[in-house]
């Protein structure tokens, strides 16, 4: 049994009259330490899929299994990296990163020590006394990701969260993350629109399509690709191949969708 399954997830939303099957029949298996890509065009079920996978909303049909353990609400190691990086402006950098521990009533020196060397590791050991109002948003969702870590998710979900970052921020970002999300070995999920940061940042990709929300396609990356960081990624040939296979693959989604 592979460390995250889905099985055979299925999801309506009922508003009033109407019903919206959001998802269909999605099944898929997530290695430990892998970097996953959801990639697909707007309304195909992503965040629905994320917010399922994350315990906050219960599938119509199916179940979703951690290391065999089904998914529920009270389940907190799984950590998020939103567009958003919701900080708190009324408390400094480090504050902000020890809002896990707060919550959860274990604010020691030891926890402490252990925010103030994560802020160190996202290079943010300077300014841990700073408000989050005077940093720049790459540094804002860096600041994020260290409160992220902080609780040591078994599971990270990342919701689009380079896309409210000028291309340059962003990129760099990417490379940070990557890293960082390598070194600790954490399982991640991206959701994202782009295909350029799916192919740079992942090992493998699911394509999804909408009307319902359904698993298309999976792309391994390719190990050449998979070996390098984002940025250099960018460069290779087999980065622009798998890029161009899965435009076409979306492409050719859009025209089915507009023909219906
Ligand atoms: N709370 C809700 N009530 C009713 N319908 C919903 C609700 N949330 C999502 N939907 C519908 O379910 C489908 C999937 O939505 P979802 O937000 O999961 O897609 P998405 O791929 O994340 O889209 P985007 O990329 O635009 O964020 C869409 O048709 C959407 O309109």
């Amino acid at each position: 049994m592979s460390y995250l399954n889905i099985q055979q997830i299925s999801h309506y939303y009922f508003n009033q009259n109407n019903y919206t099957n959001a998802l269909k029949d999605v099944s898929l298996s997530i290695e430990k330490g892998k970097f996953t890509a959801l990639l697909g065009p707007s309304g195909c079920g992503k965040t629905t899929l994320l917010s399922i996978i994350a315990g906050i909303l219960k599938p119509s049909e199916g179940t979703v299994l951690l290391q065999q353990q089904e998914i529920n609400k009270k389940i907190t190691s799984i950590g998020y990296m939103l567009q958003q990086d919701y900080l708190f402006p009324w408390k400094t950098i480090l504050q902000n990163t020890l809002t896990g521990p707060k919550i959860q009533g274990e604010l020691t020196d030891k926890s402490i020590e252990k925010a103030k060397e994560l802020l160190e590791e996202v290079g943010l050991g300077s300014v841990s006394d700073a408000s989050p109002n005077s940093l720049s948003g790459g540094m804002r969702q860096r600041a994020a990701l260290a409160r992220t870590l902080m609780t040591n998710p078994s599971l990270l979900l990342l919701d689009e969260p380079f896309s409210a970052l000028d291309f340059q921020t962003k990129l760099k970002l990417e490379d940070f993350v990557s890293a960082l999300l390598k070194e600790y070995n954490k399982t991640s999920i991206l959701v994202t629109h782009d295909i350029g940061e799916a192919v740079a940042m992942s090992d493998e990709i699911y394509v999804m399509k909408a009307n319902p929300g359904q698993i298309h396609q999976h792309f391994e990356v390719p190990e050449e690709v998979r070996n390098l960081s984002p940025f250099e990624a960018r460069r290779h040939e087999k980065y622009h191949e798998l890029f161009d296979r899965i435009w076409e693959e979306l492409n050719q989604l859009e025209a089915k969708s507009k023909n219906r």
